[in-house]
């Protein structure tokens, strides 16, 4: 059992202090923002994810897991100190590393003794190095620091099982001491476990998320030839997916990868390289594509219907993808905003996302969390996030709250077979178009 605080309640803190808690190790997290902190006290989760708040609530109550915005009570007994501070996008691509560097003067200051600091944040290559030597050089407290970097691969939306069945855990260091120490601490969750240098472990987290929306952004060129070519993505992509060398995962063709990490996650690995004097052209595409591909149902839209001027559109979904309320780089922002520009009255569905996309979306557009409200009367649905209730939505449904029955569909929900049994115009990624509409519904 180790004494250990976790700097940074996001996604990523609040997961890993809750799991390491979970396994017998009594850790500190420790936030600088008040609001999140008086909550979690009160065993009220900021973020939407399963199985989370009960395993708050129980580690608690055992005392194991604790909240606190005081530095001396994060820092007082602390043998391993978790970094996992957010890292946003500067205005040019790079990461934003402020908030790393604040932290490692909070741990300057305020640790004592000998402390192992664990890098989860995604940073570019070299960071774990100015951390050590940061903390080092203005520490009071002749502090003894060894650094690691340990990236962090979880998914929001299913981050508990992600983190107690990951496919394996990175430990870079150059001290055998705390890569067995860190190692040590993950040997209940049961995951092959890597050792690397600093420098490859913090290129490994880059290199992942940048393939991963590679494969994203390659299945979407293809959806879109598939589209002209009269053949079938879906059908694509599971003969494709049953070759193991390609394997059969994020080849789902739809409008584009969005959340808080793969598109900056792209970026700053654009500017990684070019600090070295390599222009990552691959990656540069995948960005150029899923740029295009985020407003591909609009692009569809006004090529289908010439003007959107005055229509009601239904957006259907807000999240940037099922089971999360982070609405961070979604789609649905890009097409909200596009929809406004060609005229359209929006109205936007989410069953969790509504409260947060209120304080970020422009005025114009108007929310509900009731689906069946947003079709209502609506001369065009958009479906942007497959969220279940969505994707169980009876057919004719469309067919009768509707004013026109064209729906364009991002996440590919409904199969075509299914759909050709109802009067509407369907239309979705790489896939044919299904024009059922009767004469006297047509729109203009
Ligand atoms: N969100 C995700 O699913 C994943 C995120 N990552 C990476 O993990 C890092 C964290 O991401 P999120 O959890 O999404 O971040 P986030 O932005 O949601 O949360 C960061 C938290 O750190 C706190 N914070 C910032 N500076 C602080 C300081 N000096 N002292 C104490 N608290 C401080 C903020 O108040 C905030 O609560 C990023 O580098 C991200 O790229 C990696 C894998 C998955
Ligand atoms: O670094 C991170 O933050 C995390 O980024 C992603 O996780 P996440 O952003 O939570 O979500 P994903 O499930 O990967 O989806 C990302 C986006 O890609 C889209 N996607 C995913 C898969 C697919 O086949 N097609 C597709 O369009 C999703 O709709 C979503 O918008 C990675 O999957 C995690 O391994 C990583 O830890």
């Amino acid at each position: 059992m180790r004494n250990i605080t976790v700097i940074g309640t996001g996604y990523v803190g609040l997961v890993t202090g809750v799991c390491l808690s979970e396994v017998g190790h009594k850790v500190t997290c420790f936030d600088c923002d008040k609001e999140k902190i008086s909550q979690l006290k009160l065993g009220k989760s900021p973020i939407f994810e399963p199985e989370l708040e009960e395993l708050i609530s129980k580690n608690v109550k055992i005392n194991r897991l604790s909240f606190t915005t005081n530095h001396s009570e994060a820092f007082k007994e602390a043998e391993v100190i978790y970094l996992a501070v957010g890292t946003p996008q500067k205005e040019d691509g790079n990461a934003n590393l402020d908030y790393i560097f604040q932290a490692a003067m909070d741990i300057s200051n305020y640790a004592k003794g000998n402390v192992i600091v664990v890098t989860k944040s995604t940073v570019p290559v070299g960071t774990n190095e100015i951390i050590k030597s940061l903390i080092q050089a203005d520490s009071k407290n002749q502090l003894k620091v060894e650094v690691v970097s340990n990236p962090e691969f979880l998914r929001e939306g299913q981050a508990i099982h992600d983190t107690f069945n990951g496919d394996r855990i990175v430990i870079g260091s150059s001290s055998n001491y705390a890569a067995e120490v860190i190692s040590k601490i993950y040997e209940p969750f049961n995951i092959p476990i890597i050792h690397t240098d600093i420098r490859s472990a913090e290129m490994i987290k880059y290199a992942s998320n940048a393939f991963l929306a590679t494969k994203i952004s390659f299945i979407n060129e293809i959806s879109s030839i598939c589209e002209k070519l009269g053949a079938n993505i879906d059908d694509v992509a599971h003969g494709m997916g049953m070759d193991s060398r390609i394997g059969t995962q994020f080849l789902r063709a739809g409008i584009g990868y969005g959340g808080s990490c793969f598109p900056k996650d792209t970026k700053a690995l654009v500017q990684i390289a070019g600090e070295v004097n390599h222009k990552f052209e691959l990656l540069e595409a995948v960005i150029h594509i899923n740029n295009k591909q985020q407003i591909k149902l609009v692009t569809k839209a006004k090529e289908r219907c010439g003007s959107l001027q005055g229509k009601k559109v239904a957006m259907l979904g807000l999240a940037f993808k099922p089971n999360t309320n982070d609405i961070r780089e979604a789609a649905s922002l890009q097409i909200a905003n596009h929809l406004l520009i060609e005229g359209a009255n929006v109205i936007a569905y989410d069953p969790v996302a509504v409260e947060l996309a209120k304080k970020h979306f422009p005025q114009q557009v108007k929310f509900t969390s009731n689906l069946i409200e947003a079709l209502h009367m609506a001369d065009i649905a958009f479906i942007v996030t497959e969220w279940e209730d969505i994707v169980k939505l009876p057919l004719k449904l469309y067919e009768i709250m509707m004013k026109t029955p064209i729906i364009f569909d991002g996440r590919n929900c409904y199969p075509l077979r299914e759909v050709n049994n109802y009067q509407m115009e369907y239309h979705s990624i790489g896939r044919s178009s299904i024009l059922n509409l009767p004469k006297e519904v047509a729109y203009r």
